[in-house]
């Protein structure tokens, strides 16, 4: 039976950007008329404002001077061709590119969309306008008008949706407070609910808001096409990442899209090989392990260890790949002493295989996470009983786990935080802030403060995500619920139990596929049956 047509993204690209160069070549040929068309409005515009505000009394005699300097062009030879041609000129000086970008705005703006921007303008008089200003023409001042600020301006559903305003020089832009303050104060005015995208060109004393579009929610777990080595930690917005990857949704019955993912580079090789996420309460630091674990057991083998003991990660448990599911103190001391002697293990393992010449054998390259949750509660109950931190434990694989194809992560919440131990702090260079927290909060984990805020209501798993010294990302990671877990979304648990490896209990399907694999159940000690632990 013959296929139904489906144009190819490819042809549809070729369909688009033929169309845009013929919209290009029109554009150019009719240039001329578009400037004129431009500005014929603006220019009314302009005369219409100058005639109300030409005071009463002085209309009469403008309106005489002007109907006397009509008579005497239409009696000079050429006159009238030359007034027209004054009117061409002037119409095509006001039509050009970028010629009063707010007065031309003005002129469309309605009167609701005036009067926001009224109301905008004075509400930011008090932030950008202080007594005693010393410029001469301040920018911002009680009783003043939108139009000397404001640049440009968009409107969408009846709500400033872009705005960029000019703000005095002597503004200090440097501060981030000050920032702040004046952020706040146009996000709650041009619409509560919504999330903004400020950028501050400190050259041009300029500032543009951006209101975005919110993050897709309905992502759930999935084979992600990722290159080997990249872990999707979530998806962001288009203008920030290169690139997409098709994306299936919760909806069964809708399309796929493509949609620009965070990803983050493990391995050998990377710049940040460990990864730290701090969350509020319930904001999704332990579903984002989850979807890491999901993903890094496509190609290698996984260690949990929960801190808070809450059984989130008892859906792994005795699953191929997965060594371990800790949830006690000597468990999770077990865990990570074997962690620490397989960092070195597989160090040595390498070193040796170098000085032959020969690649490190496969037991040393296949890729071993470790992800602890709440380890803040663990080195809490450590310093009870007198043991070893189990902080101090992950010293090695955070410092050498980047040679060793050891991926650490490590999640905590918002106060605790203040309880990670320096290793962590040292050598997690990825990281992830969850929750509706505020741009300083966050700064203080990602290093940058992001430049935008969450809004109150913060999806669960929204939040930003910086890898080493890169831009600060708005992130939102995909629902991966536990899959025990009765109050999550069933076609999201599905998505996850498709995802999780064979239980232990199966057969294998090769001895090379189980290659380096030994699987350990919940509450067993890694140690004990580690591969090739020495
Ligand atoms: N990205 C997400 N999309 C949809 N639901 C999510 C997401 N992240 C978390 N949730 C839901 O929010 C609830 C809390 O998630 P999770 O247990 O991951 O949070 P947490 O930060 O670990 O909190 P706590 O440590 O207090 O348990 C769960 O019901 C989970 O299914």
């Amino acid at each position: 039976m013959p296929q139904p047509y489906r144009p190819s993204p490819l042809s549809r690209t070729h369909a688009r950007q033929a169309a845009r160069r013929a919209a290009d070549g029109l554009a150019d040929v009719l240039h001329p008329l578009l400037v004129l068309g431009r500005g014929a409005p603006r220019l009314l515009a302009r005369c219409r404002d100058w005639w109300r505000r030409t005071p009463g009394e002085r209309r009469g005699p403008t309106l005489f001077a002007v109907a006397a300097c009509g008579v005497l062009l239409w009696l000079l030879p050429y006159g009238p061709a030359l007034a027209t041609l004054c009117l061409l000129a002037a119409t095509a000086w006001y039509g050009r590119d970028g010629a009063s970008a707010s007065a031309a705005a003005g002129a469309k703006a309605g009167e609701r969309e005036r009067a926001r921007l009224q109301a905008l303008y004075e509400a930011l008089v008090p932030c950008l306008a202080p007594a005693g200003d010393p410029s001469p023409e301040p920018l911002y001042v009680p009783g003043g008008t939108w139009e000397q600020a404001f640049e440009e301006y968009a409107f969408r559903d009846g709500r400033i949706s872009e705005l960029l305003l000019r703000y005095p020089a002597w503004f200090p832009d440097g501060h981030l407070t000050e920032r702040l303050r004046v952020e706040q104060l146009l996000a709650a005015k041009t619409g509560r609910g919504r999330e903004y995208r400020f950028c501050w060109d400190q050259e041009s004393n300029l500032l543009e808001m951006t209101a975005l579009e919110p993050l897709p929610t309905d992502i759930p777990a999935q084979p992600f096409a990722t290159a080997p080595g990249e872990t999707v930690l979530g998806f962001t917005d288009g203008y920030e990442v290169r690139g997409t990857v098709p994306v299936r949704l919760l909806d069964p019955h809708a399309s796929p899209r493509h949609l620009p993912p965070v990803l983050w580079r493990t391995g050998h090789r990377p710049a940040e090989p460990h990864l730290l996420a701090v969350g509020l309460p319930g904001a999704g630091t332990s579903t984002l392990l989850r979807s890491l674990a999901l993903q890094a057991l496509r190609d290698g083998d996984v260690l949990f260890v929960d801190g808070e003991g809450g059984g989130e990660f008892a859906g792994f448990a005795a699953r191929r790949g997965v060594l371990g599911v800790e949830t006690t103190l000597p468990g999770a001391l077990d865990a990570l002493e074997w962690a620490a002697r397989e960092t070195e293990r597989r160090l040595t393992a390498a070193g040796r295989a170098r000085q032959r010449g020969e690649d490190p054998p496969a037991g040393a390259r296949r890729p071993l996470w470790v992800l602890v949750d709440r380890p803040a509660a663990l080195s809490h109950l450590a310093r009870v009983h007198g043991a070893t931190d189990p902080q101090e434990l992950l010293r090695t694989p955070l410092r050498h786990g980047r040679a060793a194809g050891v991926t650490v992560v490590v999640a905590e919440q918002f106060g605790s935080d203040e309880e990670l131990a320096d290793p962590v702090l040292a050598c997690t260079r990825a990281r992830v802030v969850l929750g509706a927290v505020s741009p300083q909060e966050a700064g203080t984990v990602l290093g940058a403060a992001p430049q935008t805020g969450p809004p109150r209501d913060a999806p669960r798993g929204r939040g930003f995500a910086r890898l080493g010294c890169g831009p600060v990302l708005r992130l939102q990671v995909p629902v991966t619920p536990d899959p025990l877990d009765g109050t999550a979304p069933e076609a999201a648990r599905t998505a996850v139990r498709e995802l999780l490896p064979e239980s232990v209990r199966a057969p294998a399907p090769s001895a090379s596929a189980a290659e380096g694999q030994v699987p350990v159940t919940e509450g067993q000690v890694p140690v004990t049956g580690a591969p090739q632990a020495t």
